[in-house]
């Protein structure tokens, strides 16, 4: 086991236990900043240009399966206090950050203190369980003093952005009305920190995968998101105030293939910290997940099958973020 530090990353070279193998590290190709990724006004999905905003979305699921939201309702104050409350939080020793989490359900983990498959990620991390809000609230941190006060707003505000979103898709697919008001019931909340790292072409932040959520709801202050586009990495830029939005697996079976869940990961660069605030939008664990009915029929026949969410998420164990392993062994039609 190794030694905890309050400064892991201060190194000038990296270490040998964070170099990852030539295959999956990001190598010195720059992945571009893709500007193609949408950016969608959701101020204007109020009015009459409403269809117009549901096309793009469903547009920008189908064929980058992420997009970013301007004018979503959360309010500049919420987002702001987050990322201050956040840099706070891991600006805090390795100890006191430690100490504050062995309530149920909450995990911070250093880098230093977890490995994937034998190399450290570039990152460290708190999972803030959100379910029931007001009791996961009264177990959180206590330092920063806002601790409390600023996540547990901001996690209503984007909750009530999620279900907008829910809803417009919904609506785009032909979806009955609160057709994903099951299956969107359980909000988690993961903040990361990547510090600078003197050789990000060795290390990763978070390895690729795709999230098994229903949506995810990122906020990101500096760039460092990739995605997979048409077989390419691909950056997905930082825009102030605005949210990424991902479809998760969930979205992309009950769509019954339509809408797509993208692969991604996040790189460390070597000049600033980025932290990064995930909010996931998921189904209950005995949720019945499946293609919606609406969306299967004699032309459309279901591309998966039908599952418990929490047989889903159990699969993690046996494959990792190998997507593809879990989709066949639990979801083969
Ligand atoms: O920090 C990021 O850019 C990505 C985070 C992410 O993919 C996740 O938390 O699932
Ligand atoms: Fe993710």
């Amino acid at each position: 086991m190794e030694k905890h530090s309050s400064s892991w990353f201060n190194v000038e070279s990296v270490p040998e236990g964070y170099v990852f193998p030539p295959e999956t590290r990001p190598g010195k190709l720059i992945a571009p900043l893709c500007k193609a990724i949408p950016v969608i006004d959701l101020g204007k999905s109020l009015g009459e240009d409403q269809y117009d905003i549901i096309q793009q979305i469903l547009e920008a699921s189908e064929n980058f399966g992420i997009f970013q939201v301007i004018n979503h309702g959360v309010s500049e104050n919420s987002i702001l206090d987050m990322m201050r409350n956040f840099k706070e939080f891991f600006g805090m020793t390795v100890e006191d950050k430690e100490s504050m989490v062995n309530k149920s359900g909450l995990i911070y983990t250093s880098s230093t203190g977890y490995a994937k498959d034998g190399v450290h990620l570039w990152r460290e991390n708190l999972k803030q369980p959100c379910h029931p809000l007001e009791k996961c609230i009264q177990l959180s941190p206590k330092k920063p003093t806002i601790y409390r006060e600023v996540v547990s707003k901001y996690l209503v505000e984007v909750k009530e952005l999620s279900l907008r979103i829910l809803e417009l898709i919904s609506r785009g697919l032909g979806l009955e009305p609160g057709f994903f008001k099951e299956s969107s019931q359980l909000q988690l909340m993961l903040a990361n920190y990547y510090p600078p790292c003197p050789d990000p072409s060795l290390t990763l932040g978070i390895l690729r995968h795709c999230d098994p959520s229903i949506i995810t709801i990122l906020l990101q202050d500096v760039p460092g998101l990739q995605v997979v586009k048409d077989g390419q990495w691909v950056g997905v830029d930082a825009l102030p105030s605005a949210f990424v939005v991902n479809i998760g697996n969930q979205l992309e079976i009950i769509s019954n293939g339509k809408l797509k869940s993208p692969e991604h990961r996040a790189v460390a660069n070597s000049t600033v910290t980025r932290t990064t605030i995930s909010t996931f939008i998921n189904p209950p664990s005995d949720c019945v997940v499946e293609p919606a009915k609406a969306l299967v029929n004699g032309l459309n026949a279901p591309q998966y099958s039908t599952f418990l969410y929490k047989d889903f998420v159990n699969s993690y164990g046996a494959f990792g973020s190998d997507t593809e392993a879990i989709l066949k062994q639990i979801c083969e039609p």
